[in-house]
């Protein structure tokens, strides 16, 4: 049972189309939105929160129209925006109390609840204090805070890890991961580093140029891109020659060669071929996986 559609859901600007026909249905759990920078993803979320009529196609969240049901889809959905937008003047307790007041929640209901969901995002006595004077990393708690303080079944978190050094994007996946699995509320991230979304998320959508590229369960995705970076002292011609005759795809790569895993023989096929021509193995290693790769496929 899908919790949202879209069908050739199609957004044109007067210079450029952002999404394609776009069809792509997205299941309950972490789904992860991967695309290079304007590759339409921020447009995507705008349309599925009923704020952006699209100019053609359709979606739906949960069922509801986006075009005609947005603010009962907002009701049922937090939001993460990408862009700092938060008043530098209020502290994190002030603004998330407030928005959930907004969002129908009770005066006395809105503080408890904002305490619990500031908590659980990890601001403690800092969030009596200013927005202006936070780092970003705090800065990007108080919009995950306010995306989760009306209790929402899903949540569409846009570039969460923008601007984070690599601790607090560490930290950032981690609480994403915890909103999917402890929380049980549905999560749609995106991001334009695959790598580090495949931690997280259960599915993934690669778009690109506004259109699908691909629509996968993270196992199927990571197995299928996997590659092995190889590199031996000398002799990587004849290296890469033995590998294509065993049916590897192998490629050069600067001092070293790519191989594709094709499953867990792939290592015993180098492992072999590198003793067979007598070579010294410097280097066998995972490659990292950046939404480059995808684009080859
Ligand atoms: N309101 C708008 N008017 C005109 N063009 C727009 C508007 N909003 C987005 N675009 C364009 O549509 C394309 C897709 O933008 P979008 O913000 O959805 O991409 P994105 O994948 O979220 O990228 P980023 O991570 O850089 O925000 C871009 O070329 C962008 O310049």
């Amino acid at each position: 049972m899908h919790i949202l559609a879209t069908e050739g859901l199609t957004q044109r600007f007067p210079t450029v189309t952002a999404l394609d026909q776009l069809s792509v249905t997205v299941e309950a759990g972490v789904t992860g939105l991967v695309g290079a920078n304007g590759a339409g993803k921020s447009t995507l979320i705008k349309i599925l929160l009923g704020l952006l009529p699209p100019t053609a196609g359709r979606a739906e969240v949960f069922g509801l129209d986006v075009v005609t049901q947005g603010p009962q889809i907002r009701g049922l959905v937090g939001y993460m925006p990408e862009h700092d937008c938060l008043p530098p003047d209020v502290s994190a307790t002030e603004l998330v109390v407030h928005l959930a007041q907004i969002s129908g929640l009770p005066r006395t209901a809105a503080r408890e609840r904002a305490a619990d969901v500031l908590r659980h995002v990890g601001l403690y006595e800092e969030r009596y204090r200013a927005i202006g004077g936070y780092s970003t990393g705090m800065k990007q708690r108080v919009k995950l805070a306010q995306a989760l303080v009306h209790d929402p079944q899903l949540v569409f978190l846009d570039e969460p890890t923008n601007g984070l050094d690599p601790q607090g994007r560490d930290e950032m996946l981690t609480l994403i991961r915890r909103i999917g699995t402890e929380f049980g509320i549905s999560v749609l991230v995106t991001s334009h580093l695959l790598g580090e979304l495949e931690r997280v998320c259960d599915h993934v959508i690669v778009i690109d140029g506004g259109r699908l590229l691909r629509s996968s369960a993270i196992t199927e995705f990571t197995q299928s891109t996997q590659v092995l970076t190889v590199e031996v002292e000398e002799g990587a011609e004849p290296l890469a020659a033995r590998l294509s005759e065993l049916g590897q795809s192998v490629t050069a790569h600067g001092r070293g060669l790519l191989v594709q895993v094709r499953g867990p023989e792939t290592y015993d096929t180098i492992r072999d071929a590198v003793c067979d021509l007598d070579l010294c193995l410097i280097r066998l290693e995972q490659g990292r996986q950046r939404i480059e790769d995808v684009f080859r496929v």
